[in-house]
């Protein structure tokens, strides 16, 4: 079977035949974030804010896997995650990107039907868990709260000088399979809002295979500003089988029996 990808071949309706859970699973991601009505996101005011201790990378590789562009500090980077609905800590794996060919899609969440026009993932890994000590580990450990990621969705407006760096690298990886050293530090707190207090936040998965159930997601409400110019940029990286990446983007699943709490009125 040739690789998974977004394309009609190996997109997203193909993906169950290498990963039976995408069509028989009932956590998984993303999903469209619906504020009122019946199966509307739930008020929980012992939700707390979310706590990023993210000291500037100074390592990192920065790849273009063919299926998206992702930022990967070394091993010995101590970024760390807690607080909000978490009862561990976890730590900083990689943050990467979804995005769209037009600004009216992208994101992988959505929220009341609306798409954005695209959404960053920060991946984290519990990190005090007695049944596994990586990563990869946690992804295969059947933990539902094995993974924790973190989504901001983009919009765009002005130019967003925090990401800068990254989006000014995008051309530098243009080629699938290609990567380079991240040069200098790159300061990841510098890009989120200032508070991270409202969220959504549920059971679900990975959004690419092999869509583990094993993540608890917390999307924030408030997205993060870029400009035009960088989101072109996203847009203009390849995807290996000379096309651009443009939908890297997964539909929202049903959500089956799950509530989705929200810690703001
Ligand atoms: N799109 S995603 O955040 O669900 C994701 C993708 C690949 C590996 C992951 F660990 C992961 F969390
Ligand atoms: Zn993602």
């Amino acid at each position: 079977m040739a690789p998974w990808g977004y394309s009609k071949e190996n997109g997203p309706a193909t993906w169950h035949k290498d990963c039976p859970i995408a069509n028989t699973g009932v956590r998984q991601s993303p999903i469209d974030l619906i504020t009122t009505g019946q199966t509307c996101a739930k008020y929980d005011s012992n939700l707390k804010p979310v706590i990023v201790s993210y000291p500037a990378f100074s390592e990192a590789t920065f790849l273009n896997n063919g299926h998206s562009v992702q930022f990967q500090p070394s091993a010995g980077n101590l970024s760390e995650l807690s607080g909000g609905p978490l009862t561990k800590k976890y730590k900083f794996e990689q943050f990467h990107f979804h995005w769209g060919n037009n600004d009216s899609e992208g994101s992988e969440h959505r929220v009341n039907g609306k798409m954005y026009p695209a959404e960053l993932h920060l991946v984290h890994w519990n990190s005090e868990s007695p049944n596994f000590s990586s990563f990869q580990e946690a992804v295969g450990s059947n933990d539902p709260h094995a993974l924790c990621v973190l989504g901001f969705f983009l919009k765009v407006g002005a130019e967003n000088a925090s990401l800068k760096p990254i989006t000014d690298l995008l051309s530098k990886v243009k080629n699938a399979g290609s990567s380079v050293s991240f040069p200098g530090k790159f300061d990841l707190k510098a890009v989120l809002p200032e508070t991270l207090t409202d969220y959504y936040t549920y059971d679900g998965s990975l959004t690419t295979p092999p869509l583990a159930e094993c993540v608890k997601w917390i999307v924030f409400k408030e997205p993060i500003e870029v400009s035009t110019a960088q989101m072109e940029a996203f847009r203009a990286v390849d995807d290996g089988h000379g096309k651009p990446i443009t939908g890297n983007y997964r539909p929202p699943c049903p959500l089956h029996t799950r509530t989705v709490a929200a810690s703001f009125k």
